[in-house]
């Protein structure tokens, strides 16, 4: 066995909620090999010696000489970074709870987005406290969320993950353009004490807008009553003429801007479901989290950076090992979705194969990101994990305190021996001596001994990173994501793309809105090449 230990840990104490633990000494580096990482690209010279393949050319990979810390500026002065639509990247302002300025095109944006927090506030109090009534003066009971994309994963993921806080009325997600996921959530909701949040940055998502008319014409229909709408339909967006056309009351919009990019809508007005969930003193707590490492961002040197080496360590494996995949264990069930909300994120802003300048990349860009929580896991694909040809590097992610802790923290404990006990098996595996010496123990020998053994071996080797938690609060889960968004926008930098940009969506779009049209009909079509022909001939025979 060759694991290397040791290369560090980080603990960031948190003003209010506890310690965040980094260990990411479960690493195949060591000390001097990520401070080799820090140096790139004149390290890369040392790597051969070392006998690794660096699967990037050295004018590429540079971590420092790629002036992250430069990208990152540009970012945070507001700088038209997201040059495909020539705007800013600001959700630093959504979570800003100093009293500093934040500048966009010279003007401070800080009174609009304290005014909106504050319609949110209003809005959310009013709701939860039951002084909102539907149209036959009922109070609302439950709430359904219409969105896509990010609009969608980030305040689902962030309402499960807090359902320990829950205070207000349920909360329910729509995304899917399947008729079936709506039809089984009005299942749930009576249209008398339902209320209905329509979000959308360009209130123009097909999936998002389709949803939201059929629950309409639902709601209207059992309702009777067109100025009944104006007590069950809010909408989020940055687009109010649309927003109006769709039949928003004006006082029940809540903007957002352009200069919010996708996955860091849940930030904005987009995270009012949170509110409406958890109450807005607990979305403020949200807020002030991702504030939190805002700050250890932007001040920490990159030796102490958590995102920045998360960053590091994901390039390490991605260019230098050819990971595939990364893999994000959770140890707490209220975050089921927070890897689904990482690989949504990761992999719509690092799924890039041209770099800023246009120019095909020759390097791996970001990985596929996967993950469900432990202990699921480790009775399914972990036997891939350990004994699988892949290599997969993984992050466990676990709460030292439960928000359930039966049996007086019983079940707590077994969770977590299993959170350590799966890195440690990662890492150290079971040589062949070890399993002999297992089975001859238990009685095994000979022929059936020697059959076995290779079966009971493990190669070890396998590299995790291990975050702990004092507890997920709201503050702890604010905290988290943005660790995530910072380790995602790092490796974008590095990579030399553009991470929000989500052009490659459009292609499958555009050819959808005229396959949509030859559905229609029962008239066979030619116009495809033979295979989509072939798919769409058939489904004209069977409608
Ligand atoms: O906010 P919207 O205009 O409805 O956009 C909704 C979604 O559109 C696309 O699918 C993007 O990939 C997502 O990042 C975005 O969240």
């Amino acid at each position: 066995m060759c694991y290397l230990l040791g290369c560090c840990s980080i603990e960031l104490e948190t003003p209010s909620d506890g310690s965040i633990l980094v260990d990411f000494s479960k690493n195949l580096i060591d000390d001097e090999g990520l401070s080799l990482l820090f140096e790139l690209p004149r390290s890369i010279q040392k790597f051969s010696i070392l006998h690794l393949h660096c699967m990037v050319t050295p004018d590429v990979l540079q971590a420092k000489a790629r002036k992250v810390e430069e990208v990152r500026d540009n970012v945070l002065a507001g700088k038209k970074v997201n040059f495909t639509e020539a705007e800013a990247v600001l959700h630093v302002a959504l979570r800003n709870r100093s009293d500093a300025p934040v500048l966009l095109d010279g003007k401070d944006v800080m009174p609009d987005v304290k005014k909106a927090l504050q319609q949110m506030k209003d809005f959310t109090e009013q709701v939860i406290s039951k002084h909102w009534r539907g149209y036959t003066g009922k109070p609302i009971e439950d709430v359904i969320h219409f969105a896509s994309g990010c609009n969608f994963m980030g305040p689902h993921m962030v309402a499960e993950a807090l359902t320990p806080y829950a205070i207000g009325p349920r909360v329910h997600f729509v995304a899917n353009v399947d008729g079936t996921h709506l039809t089984e959530t009005l299942k749930k909701v009576d249209p008398e004490t339902v209320l209905f949040i329509v979000a959308s940055k360009t209130f123009t998502t097909l999936d998002t807008i389709v949803n939201a008319t059929s629950a309409k014409e639902w709601f209207l229909s059992k309702a009777n009553d067109p100025s009944a709408v104006s007590k069950h339909f809010v909408g989020l967006g940055a687009n109010v003429t649309k927003m109006k056309e769709f039949g928003i009351d004006e006082r029940n919009m809540f903007v957002m801007w352009d200069w919010v990019a996708g996955s860091f809508s849940l930030w904005s007005t987009i995270g009012l479901p949170i509110a409406l969930s958890v109450g807005f003193e607990n979305f403020e707590r949200l807020l002030s989290g991702a504030h939190f490492i805002d700050n250890h961002f932007k001040t920490a040197p990159v030796e102490k950076n958590v995102p920045f080496i998360l960053a590091l360590l994901g390039i390490w494996y991605n260019n230098f090992y050819g990971a595939q995949t990364h893999a994000l264990i959770p140890y707490d069930q209220y975050l089921h979705q927070f890897p689904s909300h990482v690989q949504y994120t990761e992999m719509e802003a690092n799924g890039k194969c041209v770099t800023l300048g246009g120019k095909p990349v020759d390097y791996d860009t970001g990985p596929v990101v996967w993950g469900t929580p432990g202990t699921n896991g480790q009775h399914t694909f972990f036997q891939l994990l350990h004994q699988g040809t892949r290599f997969i590097p993984c992050d466990f992610i676990a709460p030292a305190h439960s928000h359930n802790p039966i049996r007086g923290g019983l079940q707590h404990k077994i969770l977590l021996a299993n959170f350590v006990a799966q890195t440690e098996a990662l890492m150290k595996g079971k040589s062949a001596a070890e399993a002999r010496a297992e089975l001859d123990k238990s009685g095994i020998s000979g022929s059936q001994l020697e059959a076995l053994l290779p079966h009971k071996m493990f190669k070890g080797n396998r590299p995790s990173n291990s975050i702990i938690v004092r507890k997920f609060t709201p503050f702890m889960m604010g905290a988290l994501i943005a660790i995530y968004e910072y380790k995602m926008f790092v490796q974008g930098a590095i990579w030399n793309i553009d991470p929000y940009n989500f052009l490659g969506l459009d292609l499958g779009k555009q050819l959808a809105k005229s396959i949509e049209k030859e559905l229609q009909d029962t008239v066979p079509i030619s116009s495809h090449d033979p295979s989509t022909n072939g798919l769409i001939n058939h489904l004209k025979r069977n409608f």
